[in-house]
């Protein structure tokens, strides 16, 4: 299964598995997270962690072979939305969602990433909103959310400069919570238990409070706009170009 779900005691894990794949969000990917969410919503759980599997990438983004270059305007909006109803469950969602960023992020996985209230990542990873350098934007939603996350002008700085950033860079512009070393990033019940330790009444409330607190209040029409505005974009010629150099590379 290359999407996960284990209800823990207290709280659910969503694990993306798709290691060959760095985890890249395939349609069938972007199904079963709407599925483990459904599920997980219904749950009496405190919290919801999203993580990878193993350690080594968190999410290379969309599946450039299923969001190639070719596509119509129309076509792409069709690919991209889907993925934005799951950011815009995850940033809806009834208790806190902690990305527990346990390897690198890439286009589509900071965006997923952001759209989780914590970002708690491992020492030395790397995060790029990199959507610039291929001719389009941010297309998930994910663009809109990291307004919501980061200063203004930050967000306007990585979004436009598509830089891949250090963990530490990013702790210091509030983007990651938390970093922890890579010994202490599996045993989550000894790095959530200050989330653990506390009711499951109280985290809904402090999550309801945490939505309320937005400045961003026509959030999916925005979400929207943004999935129409890259859609615009995809048939742009630098863009096919750099699909296909990364589809091509080997
Ligand atoms: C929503 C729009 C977006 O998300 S736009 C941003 C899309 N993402 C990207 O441009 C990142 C593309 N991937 C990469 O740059 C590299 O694969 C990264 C993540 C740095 C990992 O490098 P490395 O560890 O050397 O692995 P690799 O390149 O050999 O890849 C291993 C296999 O995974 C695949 N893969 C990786 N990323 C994607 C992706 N986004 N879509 C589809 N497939 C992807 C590679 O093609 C490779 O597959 P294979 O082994 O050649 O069959």
């Amino acid at each position: 299964m290359f999407v996960e779900y284990q209800k823990k005691k207290d709280y659910g894990v969503i694990y993306l598995n798709r290691p060959e794949k760095r985890n890249a969000i395939s349609k069938e990917m972007a199904a079963m997270l709407g599925t483990v969410l459904n599920k997980a919503k219904k749950e009496e759980i405190k919290f919801l962690v999203l993580t990878s599997k193993d350690n080594k990438v968190f999410c290379a983004g969309g599946d450039l072979t299923y969001l190639h270059g070719n596509l119509s305007r129309e076509e792409a909006y069709a690919r991209l939305n889907p993925m934005k109803e799951i950011l815009y469950k995850i940033a809806l969602f009834p208790v806190p969602v902690i990305a527990l960023l346990n390897g690198n992020a890439l286009g589509g996985g900071c965006e997923l990433a952001t759209a989780c209230d914590i970002r708690i990542a491992r020492n030395n990873t790397k995060f790029g909103f990199i959507q610039a350098n291929l001719g389009i934007l941010p297309g998930w939603g994910g663009g809109t959310l990291l307004y919501n996350k980061v200063s203004s002008s930050f967000a306007l700085e990585w979004l436009t400069e598509a830089k891949v950033l250090d963990s530490q860079l990013l702790e210091k512009k509030g983007w990651i919570n938390r970093i922890v070393k890579e010994h202490d990033i599996d045993d989550m019940d000894v790095l959530l238990k200050d989330y653990i330790s506390k009711s499951y009444r109280q985290m809904r409330l402090l999550k309801d409070q945490h939505i309320k607190s937005w400045t961003n209040r026509n959030l999916f029409f925005e979400m929207t706009e943004e999935v129409k505005k890259t859609a615009m974009l995809w048939d742009s010629e630098e863009h096919k170009q750099a699909i296909e150099k990364f589809l091509l590379r080997k």
